[in-house]
């Protein structure tokens, strides 16, 4: 592991490292906001999972939640989107919604994506365990995440509610299965065969789960993909017939963007702070 970046903020420290991953076959880059009290305790996780076209940067730098981490003594770890670099394919046609920035947190099982497109077992195995290994943090971990991310955030921990305490999301994707980005992603990470896709569909783990986790979800109504490609709704519909206790916030005027973003994630921080201890 190779620190890149190390800056003083809110009395913590934002840092940003490179390493090798094994399970994705490459190097990969992610950033970690270690709160004031990581000097003398070990402190509670939260993982964000970034969205489309991102990299461990856009939250780091545009959502501010440095300040409310340092007041909870919550560390953030913010992991890439994709594997990366030279060798790793890229979508065809050089879209924004497949391959390189657009992992979708699954393990491809479709060549020539599965020798590197392992984003599922990179987010909920081996960056944890780089993470508890080398950083003042504890074991208790919570996750959210943004469009993309936030389709990760919901089927990461419904597919391993043992290793999350709670999970939040902002406009996430919520019907992968019938949408064109997840549709695209899935069908070409994972193959034709829909049965497959279904562990990566929030709203049928939604329908299906065994385990509640809390679960956070605010929408915009000026999100330009909410019709298309977001559906809310179908993951309110899956709750209610499963009795899921999901607590579904839309927002008059707010869009797709880290200005949304910035305006509710106190809020996020807080609600993980009461289930991370
Ligand atoms: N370039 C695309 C839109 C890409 C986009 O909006 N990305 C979002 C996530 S979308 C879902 O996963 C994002 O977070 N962008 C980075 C940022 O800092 O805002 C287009 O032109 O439509």
């Amino acid at each position: 592991m190779e620190k890149v970046s190390e800056n003083r903020c809110f009395d913590g420290r934002q840092l940003q490292f490179t390493h090798r991953s094994a399970v994705l076959n490459c190097e990969m880059r992610f950033g970690i906001y270690l709160p004031p009290q990581a000097e003398v305790r070990n402190v509670p996780v939260l993982y964000w999972l970034s969205g489309l076209t991102c990299t461990d940067e856009n939250f780091t730098h545009k959502a501010g939640a440095q300040r409310v981490a340092a007041e909870l003594g919550m560390a953030i770890v913010m992991p890439d989107t994709s594997p990366r670099g030279e060798g790793v394919p890229d979508d065809p046609d050089g879209a924004y919604d497949f391959g390189l920035g657009a992992g979708f947190y699954v393990n491809a099982t479709e060549t020539p994506w599965s020798e590197h497109y392992k984003m599922y077992d990179y987010v909920v195995k081996e960056l944890p365990e780089l993470i508890e290994a080398e950083f003042p943090v504890t074991d208790k971990r919570a996750i959210s995440g943004h469009s993309m991310g936030g389709h990760g955030a919901i089927i990461l921990a419904l597919n391993n509610p043992d290793r999350y305490t709670s999970i939040s999301a902002f406009s996430p994707i919520c019907n992968p299965m019938d949408c064109p980005w997840g549709e695209k992603a899935l069908g070409n990470y994972l193959g034709a065969d829909k049965a497959a896709w279904a562990k990566h569909d929030a709203s049928y783990l939604v329908r299906h789960a065994d385990k509640q986790l809390p679960l956070l979800v605010d929408q915009g109504l000026a999100d330009n993909f909410l019709v298309e490609q977001l559906k809310p709704e179908a993951l309110e519909a899956a709750a209610a017939e499963s009795g899921y206790a999901l607590k579904l916030r839309r927002h008059e005027g707010y869009d797709h963007s880290y200005f949304f973003i910035s305006s509710f994630i106190e809020e996020h921080l807080r609600f993980h702070a009461k289930y991370l201890g």
